[in-house]
C-alpha cells in the first residue's frame, strides 16, 4: 500500500451531551478498512453506563433550550447543519470511504450529498406542513374548534446499518430533531465514521448539548439492545436485517414504545421485451452492483421476457465483466469491496449454494485477483446466474452482494406472480414503454416502492419503506413526521 493511502489508526468515541468520551469500561473493538483490511479504527464499545448517560443527556436536552426554540430557529439551525456537511465534504467523504472502501465517485455524487440534503427537506417539510381543524356543532348552537398541534415524542433511538451510513442515518435524525425531539445514535459497528462527525459539525453550527448522541457498540448484549430496551426512549427508528428488526420489536414492547422499521428486501425488476434495451441493461446495471450491490432497494431477481432473454443476459454478462474493481480514491473505480470479511463469508457462500443448486453462472461466481494490499480486502466478483428454480437459495434469500439470478418469462401475469412470490416487499423496478401496462403491473406489485424505466431515482417527499417483511411504516416528507411526533388535539368550547 502506498503510504499516502495510509490511514492512521482513530479512536472512536462516544459522542455523549456534546462531549466525546471513551468507553467508561475501557472496552474497545477493531474497525478493519474493506479495501485492504487495514487496521483503521478502535471503536469504544458502549455499554449500559453509556446508554445511561445518553438517555440522561437527551432527556435533559429535551428541558432545555432546544424544547423552547420556535420551529424558525430549529430549522435555521438544521440548515446551518447542512452547510456545515457540505463545507466539510471532504472530510465526510474520507469517513465514509474508510468505512466501507466504495469509491470516491459515489460518495461525492450521491451518498455525502444526500446527508446534507436530508436535513434541509425535513426542515422545509416541518415548515410547510399544516395540521387539521374542525369547526364542531354543540347543542347550544355556540360550537366549538377543535384543532391538532404537533409535539416531539421525546427521546428517538436511531439504529443503523453500513451500508448507505450518512445518507441512512440522517434519514431519520433529520425528521427527528426538524419535529423537536433529541436523538441517540447507534452507527453500525461496521461504519463509525461520519456519525461521529457528524458530532463535531453539530457543536459547531450550536445544536444544544444532548440533542444529538452517539453510542458505538454491537446489538445483542451490548449498546444496541441496551438503547432498544431503555425505558427513557420514547420511540425507536431501525434500518437494517429483518431478523434484527424482530428482536428490536420485541424490546419495543415493554413500555410500549413506537418503531419505524425499514428492514431486508429480494427486489424484482421485470424486464419487458418492448423496453428501452439500453435504459434497461444501465439500469439494472445500477440496481444490481451499485454499493458492490450492499443496497437495500437493489435487484437480485430479474424477470426478462423471452423474446429479449438471450441478449439480455449476454449484455448484462459483458458490462458485468467490464466493471472495475479497484481502490476507492482511483476515478477508473466502479466496484467496492464488501463490507467486512465476514459478510465476504456470507455472499460466497451463496456463490456457493447457486453451483451445488445447480445454477449456470453467466459470470463471476468467486473472488477477482486484487494485486498488493488489496489482495487482503474483501471483494467478490460480480455475478450472474440464471437456470434456477425459484426455489432456490439465491432467489430466495437476500444476499446482500453483487450478483442477481435471471429468469425468463412469457406473460404480464407470470411477471406479477413471481415478482409477488417472496417475504419480502421493498421495492421493484419494471421497463416497458408501454405506460399502460406498467401503471397496470405497478398497482400489482406487493411493495412499497415501484420504479417504472428507473430506479433509485428518490423524491424525498415521498412515502419510503416497505410491506411484508420489508418494514413497518413509510418515511419521507409528510409521513416522517407521523412517527416523529404526537398529534394532539384540542377542543375549545365557543
Ligand atoms: N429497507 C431499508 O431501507 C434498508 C434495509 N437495509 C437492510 O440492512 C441489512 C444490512 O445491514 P446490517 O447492518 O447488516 O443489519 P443488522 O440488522 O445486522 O444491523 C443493523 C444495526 O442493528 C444493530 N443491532 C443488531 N442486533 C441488534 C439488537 N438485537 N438490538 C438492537 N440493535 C441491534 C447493529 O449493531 C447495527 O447497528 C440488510 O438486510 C438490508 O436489507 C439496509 C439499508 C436500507
Ligand atoms: O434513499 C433512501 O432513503 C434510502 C436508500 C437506501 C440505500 O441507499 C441503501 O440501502 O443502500
Amino acid at each position: 500500500m502506498s503510504s499516502e493511502r495510509s490511514t492512521a489508526v482513530r479512536d472512536f468515541r462516544h459522542f455523549i451531551g456534546g462531549e466525546f468520551i471513551a468507553s467508561e469500561s475501557g472496552k474497545t473493538f477493531e474497525k478493519r478498512r474493506p479495501t485492504d483490511n487495514a487496521l483503521v479504527g478502535h471503536i469504544h464499545e458502549g455499554g449500559q453506563a453509556e446508554v445511561d448517560a445518553a438517555v440522561r443527556a437527551a432527556r435533559d436536552a429535551m428541558q432545555g433550550p432546544w424544547s423552547r426554540m420556535t420551529v424558525e430557529q430549529r430549522t435555521a439551525l438544521l440548515y446551518k447543519v447542512a452547510d456545515e456537511i457540505t463545507r466539510r465534504f471532504d472530510d465526510f467523504v474520507a469517513a465514509e470511504m474508510a468505512d466501507t472502501g466504495q469509491p470516491r465517485s459515489m460518495m461525492e455524487h450521491a451518498f455525502i450529498p444526500r446527508g446534507a440534503a436530508n436535513f434541509k427537506i425535513f426542515a422545509d417539510v416541518v415548515k410547510n406542513v399544516a395540521t387539521e381543524s374542525f369547526q364542531t356543532p354543540t347543542p347550544d348552537g355556540a360550537g366549538a374548534l377543535n384543532y391538532a398541534i404537533r409535539v416531539p415524542k421525546g427521546v428517538i433511538g436511531v439504529i443503523c446499518p453500513w451500508n448507505a451510513p450518512l445518507l441512512l442515518m440522517t434519514w431519520k435524525v433529520a425528521p427527528a430533531l426538524a419535529c423537536g425531539n433529541a436523538v441517540i445514535v447507534k452507527p453500525s459497528e461496521e461504519t463509525p465514521g461520519t456519525a461521529t462527525l457528524l458530532g463535531e459539525v453539530m457543536n459547531a453550527v450550536g445544536i444544544p448539548k444532548g440533542v444529538y448522541n452517539v453510542v458505538h457498540g454491537l446489538g445483542p448484549n451490548s449498546a444496541g439492545e441496551f438503547l432498544t430496551r431503555h425505558s427513557g426512549v420514547s420511540a425507536i427508528t431501525f434500518t437494517g436485517e429483518t431478523r434484527t428488526g424482530a428482536a428490536i420489536m420485541k424490546a419495543g414492547a415493554d413500555g410500549i414504545r413506537d418503531v419505524s422499521f425499514e428492514l431486508g428486501g429480494k427486489n424484482a425488476g421485470l424486464v419487458f421485451a418492448d423496453c428501452d434495451f439500453d435504459a434497461a441493461i444501465e439500469g439494472s446495471m445500477r440496481s444490481v452492483f451499485l454499493n458492490c450491490g450492499q443496497v437495500c432497494l437493489g435487484t437480485e431477481r430479474l424477470y426478462v421476457e423471452r423474446p429479449i432473454f438471450d441478449r439480455f443476459v449476454a449484455t448484462l454478462k459483458e458490462r458485468a465483466e467490464a466493471l472495475k474493481p479497484g481502490h476507492p480514491e482511483d476515478r477508473a473505480t466502479t466496484l467496492g469491496p464488501l463490507i467486512s470479511q465476514e459478510h465476504r463469508q456470507k455472499v460466497l457462500s451463496y456463490y456457493e449454494k447457486a453451483r451445488a443448486e445447480g445454477a449456470t453462472v453467466v459470470t463471476g461466481g468467486g473472488i477477482p485477483e486484487m494485486s498488493g494490499d488489496l489482495g487482503q480486502g474483501s471483494w467478490v466478483q460480480p455475478t450472474i446466474w440464471t437456470g434456477l428454480p425459484e426455489t432456490a437459495s439465491v432467489v430466495r434469500e437476500e444476499i446482500f452482494g453483487p450478483c442477481c439470478h435471471i429468469t425468463p418469462f412469457d406473460s404480464e401475469d407470470e411477471a406479477v406472480r413471481l415478482a409477488n412470490d417472496t417475504q419480502y416487499g421493498l421495492s421493484t423496478a419494471i421497463w416497458t414503454r408501454d405506460l399502460s401496462r406498467a401503471h397496470r403491473v405497478a398497482a400489482r406489485i406487493d411493495v412499497g416502492i415501484t420504479w417504472v424505466n428507473s430506479w433509485f431515482l428518490r423524491d424525498l417527499r415521498t412515502p419510503f419503506g416497505g410491506s411484508k417483511q420489508s418494514g413497518i411504516g413509510r418515511e419521507g416528507g409528510v409521513h416522517s413526521l407521523e412517527f416523529y411526533t404526537e398529534l394532539r388535539n384540542i377542543c375549545v368550547k365557543l
